[in-house]
Parts: structure tokens; C-alpha cells; sequence
């Protein structure tokens, strides 16, 4: 049977690099596994009225894509996304099908802020619209609650947090 780690935390917490790197991990360790980023399962414009960040569609195609991959041997899934509410978080779990671990990813907003301007190099407007919703996203994260661990990204290489995220979730 399957297992799902959910990376989440907020606008540039390293959600999508820190997969990769986990992903990185499991292979070397000779682990079959899929590293999926939900932003690329929610990518179709326009969003539903009501729903600014497509997340009903993103659920649409978890299922499908989880599904594939178990279906085809991968014993872990990896997945990096935002999830904000406990009933998003259930709606994940039930998307993947199989137990869900959810690791939030903490980061000092002066790091955050750092890396978000190399990231948006020569993209004022969007490295705004990031910077802004960065620091009100991690607040709603905080007062949500949804993760089972927190592990801190504001120091240490990317393959030294993926170490510490499979310490935390027992994957080791
Ligand atoms: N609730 C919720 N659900 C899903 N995604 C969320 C949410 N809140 C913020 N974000 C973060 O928004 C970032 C991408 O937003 P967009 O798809 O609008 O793209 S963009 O702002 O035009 O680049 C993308 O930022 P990154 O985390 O930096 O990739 C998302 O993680
Ligand atoms: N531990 C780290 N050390 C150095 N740079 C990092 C680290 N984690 C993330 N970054 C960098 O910070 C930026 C934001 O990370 P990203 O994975 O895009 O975050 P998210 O997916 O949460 O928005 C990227 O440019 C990434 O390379």
C-alpha cells in the first residue's frame, strides 16, 4: 500500500524544490515513488467563479494522476501544494487515496523574501503579487494548522531539508 507526503507552506517555503530534493532522495535510496506539483494540476485558465485558485480541478486531476502512478508501482507520492483548511486537507487525502502526511514547511519571511526576488529577477509586478500574498498566506497557515510536522527551510541545502522532511515523516 501506497503513502502520500503533502509539502505545503507558503509563497516560496521551497514546496516545489524541496519535492524535487525528496524525490532526489527516494531514488537514490531505490524507492519507487512520483514527485507531483499540484500548480501544474490546477493550470488552465479561467478558474470557476468562486474558486481563485482552481483547486476543484486540481482534486479532479490528483485523483487521476495518484491513481496512474500507484497503479504503476510508486510506493510513495510526494506532492507539493498549498492546502489551507482541514477540509482541503481531507479532500487531498481522499484525491490520493492512500495515508497522507502533511509537512509544513517553515521559513523566515526575510529568507522568503530573499529568495522570492532571485526567483522574480526583472518580474516587478509578479514579484509583488508573491511577495504580498506570501506573508498572508503564512499567517493563514499558522492559524490553520493542518500539518502533522513542520520542518524549517531557512537554512541548510535543499538536500539537508529533505533529509530532515523524511526524518520527520518516518521515511527514512
Ligand atoms: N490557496 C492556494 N492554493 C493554491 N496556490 C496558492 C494558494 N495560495 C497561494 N498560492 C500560491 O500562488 C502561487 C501561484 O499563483 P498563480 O497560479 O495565480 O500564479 S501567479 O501568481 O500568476 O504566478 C503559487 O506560488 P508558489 O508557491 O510560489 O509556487 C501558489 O503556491
Ligand atoms: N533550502 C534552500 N536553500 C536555498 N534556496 C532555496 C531553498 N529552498 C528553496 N530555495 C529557493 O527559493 C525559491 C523558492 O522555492 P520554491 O521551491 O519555488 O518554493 P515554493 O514552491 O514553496 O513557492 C526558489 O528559487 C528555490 O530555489
Amino acid at each position: 500500500m501506497g503513502r502520500a507526503l503533502l509539502l505545503t507552506g507558503t509563497v516560496g517555503a521551497g514546496k516545489t524544490s524541496v519535492a524535487e530534493a525528496v524525490g532526489d532522495l527516494l531514488a537514490e535510496a531505490e524507492v519507487p515513488h512520483a514527485v507531483i506539483d499540484l500548480d501544474w494540476l490546477r493550470r488552465s485558465w479561467p478558474a470557476p467563479p468562486g474558486d481563485r485558485f482552481n483547486v476543484a480541478m486540481e482534486l479532479r486531476n490528483l485523483r487521476s494522476v495518484a491513481h496512474n502512478y500507484l497503479e504503476a508501482g510508486a510506493d510513495r507520492l510526494v506532492l507539493a501544494g498549498v492546502v489551507e483548511t482541514g477540509e482541503q486537507v481531507r479532500q487531498c487525502h481522499d484525491a490520493v487515496g492512500v495515508d497522507l502526511t502533511v509537512c509544513r514547511l517553515k521559513v523566515e519571511l526575510g529568507v522568503v523574501q530573499r529568495r522570492l526576488a532571485r526567483r522574480h529577477m526583472g518580474d516587478h509586478e509578479a514579484l509583488r503579487r508573491h511577495l504580498d500574498r506570501s506573508g498572508e498566506l503564512d499567517r493563514i497557515l499558522d492559524d490553520a494548522k493542518v500539518a502533522d510536522v513542520t520542518v524549517t527551510t531557512t537554512s541548510g541545502t535543499l538536500r539537508e531539508v529533505a533529509a530532515d522532511v523524511l526524518g520527520a515523516v518516518g521515511w527514512e
